[in-house]
């Protein structure tokens, strides 16, 4: 068979080319399907029973209009599908019934760890119209399609609406919370011997409780802006300074930034870096910069992976000025602000973990 273009193409080659493209087409209905199991409070619902759920038991709980039952079948086969829920036998009965899975442990709602808020955040439709707007952004002279979209940058919005600012706290401080028990458990060395850290962007402080209660010889001082941290009470090892990071950092022997440099432009990230140098006063006692952060690197690794860290970069270019980067784009950021050397740790899942030294 040949394509309007003229190359050949068998038409086993065609069927799959067309399904590669339904695929993608559809790709939104694996977010969308995911939501509205959060929304309707499934993976809580599975949990609370305590042990695999029933079809019937499931409806039975669910607060639904129960002439949607059968529809209730086909939302949680997609979602098995994609691995979010497990069937299995029940001993006692020799029924099936629906189970957690790791990915819908990290769903439930008032697990410290719940990517929950996250995705809820995510998939509001004020975060999922600026996507309809990228082709028209890439025309016109807005610096993102979020602001193209809603005319206000995104931190602007937030303030504006409570739905949206709790949301992102929420999912900030559950991401920091899985991220620091993993540093604490796994990267003890990366924080031993440390007298003090500045947590730059540290938001409410979450990471930096949990490291300081960890080494409580660390003095850790958390950075943000004046309407994060204010009314924030510390700690005898933590303090809240309310500032800019583009302005200056408080001088430590250690800088920590989590998500920080992912979400602005090459040239901001050398002026943040250029301020933590000048903030890591005793350079030659092991003063270092600690980036948790993604890199990408397409060559290596498994597709799912590559595909999340360029989803993130999609983001940071929809959401904010931000991108994800190479080894060869964080070395050059790290040189054009003055350090001398870095080395990287993957041991964060999407994230790694990198140290820089002066
Ligand atoms: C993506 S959040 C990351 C929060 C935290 N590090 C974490 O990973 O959970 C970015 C943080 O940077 C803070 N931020 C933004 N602009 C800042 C500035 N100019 N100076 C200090 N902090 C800033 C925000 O308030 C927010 O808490
Ligand atoms: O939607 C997002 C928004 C932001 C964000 C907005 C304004 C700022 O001033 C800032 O510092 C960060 O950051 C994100 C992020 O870091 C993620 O990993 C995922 C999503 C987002």
């Amino acid at each position: 068979m040949a394509l309007p273009n003229g190359v050949l193409l068998s038409s086993h080659e065609l069927l799959d080319a067309q399904a590669h493209v339904w695929n993608h087409i559809f790709n939104f209905i694996n977010s969308m399907s995911l939501k509205c199991a959060l929304q309707l409070s499934i993976p809580d619902i599975i949990h609370k029973h305590g042990k695999p759920i029933t079809f019937s038991q499931l409806i039975d709980t669910l607060p639904i209009n129960k002439s949607k039952s059968p529809s209730i079948y086909r939302l949680m086969r997609i979602l098995t599908h994609s691995k979010f829920f497990i069937k299995v036998k029940i001993a006692e009965t020799d029924e099936e019934g629906y189970w957690l899975t790791p990915a819908s442990r990290l769903l439930l709602r008032n697990d410290p760890l719940s990517v929950a808020p996250f995705a809820l955040a995510m998939l509001d439709p004020i975060l999922v119209d600026p996507w309809h707007d990228v082709s028209e952004w890439f025309q016109n002279d807005s610096p993102t399609s979020f602001v193209n979209t809603h005319r206000r940058a995104f931190w602007e919005l937030a303030g504006d609406e409570p739905r949206m600012n709790q949301f992102f706290n929420d999912a900030m401080a559950s991401d920091a919370r899985l991220m620091s028990g993993v540093l604490v458990r796994d990267c003890k060395n990366v924080f031993e011997g440390l007298k003090s850290m500045v947590d730059v962007g540290g938001g409410t402080g979450t990471v930096a409780k949990i490291i300081g209660d960890a080494f409580p010889e660390l003095k850790c001082v958390v950075l943000d802006l004046p309407h994060v941290v204010d009314g924030l009470e510390g700690s005898d090892n933590l303090t809240f300074v309310g500032g800019d990071m583009f302005e200056s950092i408080p001088s430590a022997d250690s800088i920590f930034m989590k998500w920080i440099l992912h979400d602005w432009s090459d040239e901001e990230c050398v002026k943040i870096l250029k301020n933590c140098k000048e903030a890591i006063p005793n350079k030659e006692n092991g003063g270092k910069v600690i980036i948790v952060d993604i890199i990408v690197n397409d060559e290596k690794e498994d597709h799912e992976i590559v595909e999340t860290k360029l989803f993130y970069d999609m983001l940071m270019m929809t959401m904010l000025t931000g991108r994800e980067r190479t080894e060869k784009e964080w070395a050059k950021l790290f040189s054009d602000s003055g350090f001398t050397s870095y080395k990287i740790t993957h041991v964060l899942g999407v994230r790694s973990l990198i140290q820089v030294f002066s």
